[in-house]
Formats: C-alpha cells, structure tokens, sequence
C-alpha cells in the first residue's frame, strides 16, 4: 500500500528548497492517502490545495478524513495543521512520485511534445515497442489512458498530460500491472503547471514548433511556450529532435545544455532545406504517399545512428506526408529502447489513431476524412497533402474553431482554407461562452470567399451531412477538428454530440 511519512515530506520539501513553514513535527507517521480535490478524499490523507482553490473545498476535505494540508497559504480555520510550501504544483508532484514509490524506475519512459504529431508518435510507438513487449505498453495520450491488458485498464483521458498525482496514480497502475514501458504525451501546459515536476524520461522528443496555444490562460509569449516544450529536453536521457520544424539551433542547444551530444539523435527528410548546423542521424525520404498510406526510406547516416539499426524501407498505414516524420521519430525511439526493424515494421503499418486521418470511401461520392486538425500547422498540412494528391478533385473543409481559447486559431484556420481548399462549411466547434456564427466570421474574414466559397451552417451535423451528401467522386472533404469528440463545449456544459466520426460513418453507408 502506498503511504509517506511526514517526515519523507519534510525532507524531500527542504532539499527542493520548497518549505516555507510546517505545523506538523516531523514525524514517522504514514499519510495514507494524497488528494487535491476534496471529494476524494478518504482517512488519514494529506491534502493539497491549488488552483482555483476555495476554503470551503479544505472544510469538505477534513470532514472527509484529511489529517494535513498542504498549501502556498495558511488556512487559520482549517481545523487540521498545513505544510506551507513555495510553489504547491512542485511540491504535490514530488510528493506524489515519493507517495507511488518514484513508480518510473520500473517504467522506461518515452515521452513526446511538438505542436502537432504527439498523439499519432505516441500510438506508433506503443504500436512498435507492444510487439516488442507483448503489448506490455503503458501509454498516457490526449486520447486514451493504458495501464494494462484488460478492457478496465484503457480510459479515456481528460488532459494531454494529466495532473501530477493523478499521473503517478496512473504510472504506479501500470507498474504493478507488470507493463514494461511507458509512452507519453506532454503538453507545454503540463511543464507551465508544474504538472511533470521532477518526473525524468528516459527518451524525449521534441517533434516541432509552431504558434499555439499562445493567449488567456495559455502561454503569455512564444518564447514562453517554446521555453515550456524545450523542458521536456533538458528532462530526458537521450534526445530525439527533428531537423524539419523551426528553432532547431535553440533547441539542440537546450538539449545539449544536460545531455552529451552522443546521446543527441537529429532526423530529418532528405533533400529538405533544413535550418541546421548539425548533422542529420537518421534521414528518411518519401517512395510513395498516397491517399491511403506511405513508404518511405529510412537510413542512417551517422556512427550512432547506424547502431540503431533501422534502415530500411517501411510501410505507414495512416496518409499524411507530415505522418512520414511522426513514424521515424517513433522509430528511432522504439529502436533506442530494443525493438527491431521487424517491429517497426509491423507497428508503422498496422497503427490507426482515433480521429487522425480516419478514411472513410463512399461508391458514388467523395472519399471523406476526419481529422483533428484544429489549427493552421495541421489543416495547412492535411490540406496541401491532400491538394497535391487530387489536383482535379473539389477539396472541401468543415470546421469551427474553439471559443474562449486558441483566439489566433481562427486567423490560422482561415489561411490554411484560402490557401488549399475549394470550399468551406464554417460551423460550430466548441464555442464556449462565444457565439459560434461570430467565431466563423472571424474564420472568414481570413478567407477570399470569391475564390473558395464559404457557407456558415451552426449545427454541425447538417453541416457535415450536406458536404458529404453533395462530394462527387474524386473530391475529397475533410471533417476537421472533432474527430470522436462526443460533446460540444457550450456556456461551460458538455453538451452530448455524436461525433465527426460516427456522424461520417453513418452518413458513408448510403453513398
Ligand atoms: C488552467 C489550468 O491549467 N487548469 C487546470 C488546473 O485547474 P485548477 O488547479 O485551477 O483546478 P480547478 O478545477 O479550478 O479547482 C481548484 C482546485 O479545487 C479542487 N476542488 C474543486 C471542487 C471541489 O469540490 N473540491 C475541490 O477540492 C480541485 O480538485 C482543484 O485542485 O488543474 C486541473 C487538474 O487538476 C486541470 O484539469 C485544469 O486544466 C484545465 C481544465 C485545462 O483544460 N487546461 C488545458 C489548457 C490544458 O492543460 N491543456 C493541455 C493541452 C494543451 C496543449 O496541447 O499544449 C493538456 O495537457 O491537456
Ligand atoms: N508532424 C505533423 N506536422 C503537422 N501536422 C501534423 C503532424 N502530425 C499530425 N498533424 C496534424 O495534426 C493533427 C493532430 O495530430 P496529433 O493528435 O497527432 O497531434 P497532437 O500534437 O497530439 O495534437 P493536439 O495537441 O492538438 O492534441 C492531425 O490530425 C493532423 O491533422
């Protein structure tokens, strides 16, 4: 049974130099159980308070058994004594590593970030290194959480990278569930939250940079964001860097700023244009992308990188160009971590991510695509892919954007369907306590509807439905952003929606 004593929790504050003030002795009595939020705490549990934090949450957490509080404040009337920290998100992280048993010494860990690609990196590993290690794989992603072999055991997940504790939670799981290994994703948001504080990946990937996530409750600045994903680097044994994105110099130097550079692994696309004085490990190049899949080339150009062994021709089973560099990132990570070109092979060709370009193929129609892209980086990629795949074909695009948050979204949307669709259905996508048909404006307004004609249709399904039902064969329509999402985020409420997916699946049966 996990427990900490409170004296372990004293230690571990001071040599972090996070302990402003404890009104608990230091003492060999064991906590438990750790919560931050008051409705699950059960007896004798040390209970942190953060975030958005009300003291009547503290009131509801002793009464549910809380012994101790943990807090950047002091809370006079809490009834239970506090440990007062400087920084309380560091403090519950290391405290929650510390409470599980550090549970990532028994689970090597590879751990993606980028703007775009962690998701569908992270499922191509698990897809690798589970043939690798009879599906002994623990992953933590945007879409699912696994921490075993049985159907109990795969979640969905809430975050991209969850809060600490309930991370550790999920990493000690998986360790007592006898997985071997662990692939994560991890959000800037994860590092500006003090979400991963003190947690060290075996390998991590920074697969590419661009602007996101930048505004109200986000990232203030790039440099800020660029700053938070760079994190992830100075965090890891071994480093795994694309050579095709932006920043590469500021990134190699973070990289190297803790890592050896023999322990540094650069890939790239042959005959691009790369921004980099370093050279390229592990160069792919394309033999074929079609609608439908890839194949590329892949061979290793340095001393390091021909140890890995992976050269070879291998086959993608999901379409996109950009897929290429996702799946030698993964790659280069499951070789680092034992699995051979067989496996690779395998997994590259048999992974389908959820929502990722899902191909859906009609008889009399057009073939339908549904795909996450919910900004300008990936519906520009899915577009231009696209684009230069159907040249004669209509490209049709049906999106919305979010309300309240990724306000530059919009701007970015707007672009990536002037610059390679030939129609637009602007529509509804999470908008918040804003009004969808003034978020499609704002999409428009970035759009030569005289060149690609653009119609607002608010409920999503009609959209969707009017788009398909009109594609003729050849076109081809992209549902963007939603994939299996079931809500719609409106005025604070998940309001139930079928999702993209099984809205397409349906609608593709007649067709
Ligand atoms: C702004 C932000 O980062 N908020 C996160 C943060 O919220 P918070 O700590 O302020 O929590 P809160 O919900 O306001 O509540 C305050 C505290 O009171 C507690 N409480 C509350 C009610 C109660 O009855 N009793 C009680 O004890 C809560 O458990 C909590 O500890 O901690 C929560 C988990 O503990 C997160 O769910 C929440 O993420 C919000 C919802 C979110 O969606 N964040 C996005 C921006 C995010 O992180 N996205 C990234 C992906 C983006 C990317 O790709 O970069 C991600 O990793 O998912
Ligand atoms: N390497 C890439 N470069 C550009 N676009 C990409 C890349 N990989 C995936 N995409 C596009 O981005 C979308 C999201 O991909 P994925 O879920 O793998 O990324 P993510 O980093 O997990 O995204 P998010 O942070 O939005 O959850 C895909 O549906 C595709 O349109």
């Amino acid at each position: 049974m996990a427990q900490i004593t409170v004296a372990e929790v004293l230690v571990l504050l001071k040599e972090h130099n996070l302990l402003l003030e404890s009104q608990l002795s230091s003492s060999s009595h064991p906590f438990d159980q750790i919560a931050y939020n008051s409705k699950l705490v059960t007896d004798n549990c040390l209970f942190f308070c953060k975030g958005n934090f009300k003291s009547a949450y503290l009131d509801d957490a002793r009464q549910n058994g809380a012994t101790a509080y943990m807090s950047e404040k002091t809370y006079q009337n809490a009834g239970i004594p506090g440990i007062i920290v400087k920084n309380i998100q560091k403090a519950m992280s290391l405290v929650s590593a510390a409470f599980f048993g550090f549970p990532q010494d028994q689970l090597p860990t590879i751990a993606y970030t980028g703007t775009k690609g962690k998701t569908t990196s992270a499922y191509f590993t698990k897809a690798i290194l589970d043939q690798t290690y009879q599906r002994k794989v623990a992953l933590s992603s945007t879409i699912n959480t696994v921490v075993g072999l049985k159907p109990e055991d795969v979640v969905k997940s809430n975050l991209t990278t969850p809060e600490s504790l309930d991370l550790f939670t999920m990493m000690r799981k998986a360790a007592d569930n006898g997985m071997s290994h662990l692939v994560m994703e991890v959000s800037s948001q994860a590092y500006k939250k003090n979400r991963v504080y003190g947690l060290h990946y075996d390998v991590g990937v920074f697969l590419n940079i661009s602007p996101d996530h930048i505004g109200r409750n986000e990232h203030p600045t790039f440099a800020d964001y660029l700053h938070c994903k760079e994190q992830l680097l100075v965090n890891s044994d071994v480093c795994v860097l694309n050579a095709d994105g932006t920043h590469l110099t500021d990134i190699f130097y973070t990289a190297k700023a803790t890592t050896q550079p023999e322990n540094i692994f650069i890939y790239g696309r042959a005959g691009q244009n790369q921004e980099t004085e370093f050279p390229v490990d592990v160069e792919y190049r394309s033999l074929k992308d079609s609608l439908t899949e890839n194949q590329i080339q892949v061979t290793a150009r340095t001393a390091k990188a021909k140890q890995l062994n992976i050269d070879g021709v291998y086959r993608i089973g999901i379409p996109g160009d950009y897929n290429e560099g996702n799946a030698v990132a993964a790659a280069i990570t499951s070789a680092l971590m034992g699995a051979k070109p067989t496996e690779i092979a395998y997994g590259l060709a048999n992974t389908t991510v959820p929502g990722r370009m899902e191909i859906y193929q009609t008889h009399d129609h057009g073939t339908i695509y549904v795909d996450y892209a919910h900004n300008y980086g990936s519906l520009h990629s899915v577009l231009d892919f696209l684009k230069k795949q159907a040249p004669n074909g209509k490209v049709t695009v049906i999106t919305g954007s979010t309300g309240d948050k990724g306000i530059d979204r919009r701007e970015g949307l707007g672009k990536a369907i002037n610059e390679a669709a030939d129609q637009a259905y602007l529509t509804t996508d999470d908008p918040a306590t804003e009004d969808p048909q003034q978020i499609a404006k704002e999409i428009a307004a970035h759009i030569d509807t005289s060149k690609v004609a653009t119609t607002y249709i608010p409920d999503r399904k009609q959209a969707i439905t009017k788009a398909v039902s009109e594609s003729q064969k050849g076109d081809l329509v992209v549902v963007a952003g939603k994939g299996h999402d079931q809500y719609q985020k409106i005025n604070g409420k998940n309001v139930p929606y079928e999702g993209d997916a099984a809205i397409v699946k349906n609608l593709v049966k007649g067709l």
